[in-house]
């Protein structure tokens, strides 16, 4: 339960919603526990006419005796289906004012969760399946909103139906009272230890249903793998499992419910024999009337709903807790790259430092940069080469601060960027990343995603540096082509150049292209070349590569070999040197010679 405590704050900000949706509650029950008064008083009323009767049956007040006996009755008759009625537009009432604040309070929620998840660094979302994120967000919302919503309604009926209805017994019969309500202990503590259950079941259910979620997320983003290695078969079976296993889980907490019920309407069926058995004696005795007989029964009746709804409620309380805590789990991480206290938003100019950085990947532990010394220049362009997994895209990592140094210092301008506004930073740096990411949107939108007021000349301004103006222009539609799921599939190196395009739009004084050419052809490559050349004269550049681009006159190359800089230099004093360089130069200039002659 108290992993619900989180939620207090929603009831507050909603708390005049909340309490006019108990007082129609309240005003909902009265109307219906007061029903069984009048039914005592039409059992009463009916009782004295039979005494009465025999004396008049002769005389000439017999009509008149009929007639007010049936006006008694037809009033008796009017009055219950009014209090009915109302009743029941109170009941609508409080609906529309719990269930609607459920799902204002369901709407933050998911927002909250949302806008964590965003906060959140990158570690996070290596360590936890986008599938267990995507169900936490959804079911598990889903659940705690049945316990705002429908479980806090039937709790309030219940309590106040319960007072209500107690109150009502105590005021004909004391003694009645508790026989009928004996079995109520015993019921508590079934209620108890079956709770106990539900909560340990639903728990389980719920993360096999987050891992059934995650399992089919991997697996249609995968798609296209599993069915050119012809693992349709496999992965259908891997699913199954997981299904198999949440199927187990659901089947025994329906059986766990299915005793619940029974084992309750076993206990409301005591308390009718008591109610009968003990009140029969009452009325011989002349204690009470036919009529408190007949209004205790209802009553007992009428609790049938609120003893029954207390272990619905309770179990969507015990999911919802479930629920609740995996939901906590998640808000309760902290982001560790966040605004240091202090934080300045200062416009960059463009020096870079890294200060003898060491970075170990935290989660695995795979140390991918050692004392790493680095200084760029306001203006310099600056190439990292070096072989796969030595560490490049790492250093552009911790240039837009997705991860932290464990040790050193990574500077702009002279400052350690971990004093910098995060914001301010990432805005000040255009990064290509390596990985391409299209959204299901208009190419046009996809280019001004960091710049959403670009106009759509400065669009294709920015396609026409990337050299992708030409290719979108085929399409029928131009730049309103969906790309992603739900439209066209551009090819790798159409992709490559979007995302080129993207980050130019946003013409900020230091860029980081992360090997985004790789799936260019050589002529367009040398083409965009050609086209960064003028575009990045004033700004600050790190370009990382797998192929030498001879034609670019960079600042300093350096070559990185088990994240520690091996090579550093001027593209002819890196020939002359004779080391990793020179000789991927030379393969690069046979592979070009060879795919000439070829
Ligand atoms: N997100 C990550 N989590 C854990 N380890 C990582 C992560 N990214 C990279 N690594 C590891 O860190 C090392 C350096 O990786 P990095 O991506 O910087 O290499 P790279 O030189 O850019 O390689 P490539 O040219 O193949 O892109 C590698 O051993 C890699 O396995």
């Amino acid at each position: 339960m108290k992993h619900l405590a989180v939620l207090n704050k929603y009831f507050v900000r909603y708390k005049w919603r909340f309490l006019l949706g108990m007082l129609f509650t309240a005003v909902s029950v009265a109307f219906n526990v007061f029903q069984p008064v009048l039914v005592r008083q039409i059992f009463d009323l009916l009782e004295q006419n039979l005494k009465n009767y025999p004396m008049i049956s002769d005389t000439g007040l017999k009509e008149a005796f009929r007639s007010s006996f049936s006006k008694s009755l037809a009033f008796y008759g009017v009055s219950i289906l009014g209090l009915a009625l109302l009743s029941g537009f109170f009941m609508f009432l409080q609906r529309q004012t719990l269930i609607v604040m459920s799902r204002y309070i369901e709407y933050d929620l998911k927002n909250e969760v949302y806008q964590h998840y965003q906060r959140l660094d990158l570690n996070f979302f290596k360590m936890n399946r986008t599938g267990d994120l995507m169900s936490r967000i959804t079911e598990d919302v889903s659940r705690v909103r049945m316990y705002v919503g429908p479980a806090i309604m039937y709790a309030a009926r219940t309590i106040i139906m319960m007072v209500m209805i107690i109150w009502l017994m105590w005021e004909v019969n004391p003694m009645l009272t508790l026989y009928t309500l004996s079995p109520l202990p015993l019921l508590a503590i079934t209620i108890y230890f079956v709770n106990r259950v539900i909560h340990k079941k639903s728990e389980r259910i719920q993360s096999q249903l987050s891992n059934i979620t995650s399992i089919a997320q991997e697996n249609y983003s995968g798609i296209r793998v599993i069915k050119s290695y012809v693992q349709e078969e496999p992965s259908a079976r891997h699913f199954e499992e997981a299904s198999e296993a949440y199927k187990q889980s659901s089947i025994s907490l329906a059986k766990t419910d299915a005793l619940y019920q029974p084992a309750m309407g076993l206990m409301i069926g005591l308390s009718v024999i008591f109610t009968i058995f003990i009140g029969g004696m009452q009325v011989i005795n002349g204690n009470i009337t036919v009529g408190n007989l007949a209004e205790f029964v209802l009553y007992v009746n009428m609790l049938t709903f609120p003893f029954f709804s207390i272990g619905w409620v309770a179990s969507m309380i015990q999911r919802a807790a479930a629920s609740q805590q995996r939901i906590n789990e998640f808000l309760d991480e902290k982001p560790q790259i966040k605004d240091e206290p202090g934080a300045i938003d200062v416009t960059l100019k463009g020096e870079i430092h890294f200060s003898n950085v060491s970075f170990t990947y935290p989660h695995t532990g795979i140390q991918a940069l050692k004392n790493f010394e680095l200084k760029i220049k306001p203006g310099q362009k600056i190439a990292v080469i070096g072989r796969t997994g030595s560490g490049k895209s790492t250093l552009a990592q911790l240039l837009i601060r997705m991860y932290d140094p464990q040790s050193g210092q990574v500077k702009m301008d002279g400052e350690d960027i971990r004093n910098l506004k995060l914001n301010s930073l990432r805005m000040q740096i255009s990064y290509i990343p390596q990985d391409v990411f299209l959204f299901s949107d208009t190419i046009s939108n996809n280019i001004r995603f960091g710049e959403p007021t670009a106009t759509e000349e400065t669009v294709q301004q920015a396609a026409r540096q990337a050299s992708v103006e030409k290719d979108i222009l085929q399409f029928p539609e131009g730049f309103n082509t969906i790309v992603g799921e739900r439209g066209v599939t551009l090819s790798g190196g159409q992709k490559q150049r979007v995302s080129i395009a993207r980050g130019l739009i946003r013409n900020p004084n230091i860029m980081v292209f992360d090997d985004c050419l790789s799936a260019v052809d050589a002529r367009t490559e040398k083409e965009i070349i050609g086209n960064l050349y003028a575009y990045l004269e004033d700004k600050t550049a790190i370009i990382i590569t797998h192929r030498i681009f001879s034609l670019f006159a960079f600042d300093k190359i350096i070559v990185l070999d088990e994240g520690k800089m091996v090579e550093s230099g001027t593209h002819d004093e890196l020939i002359a040197l004779n080391g990793y360089y020179a000789e991927l130069y030379a393969r690069q200039q046979t592979g070009a010679e060879e795919s000439v002659n070829g």
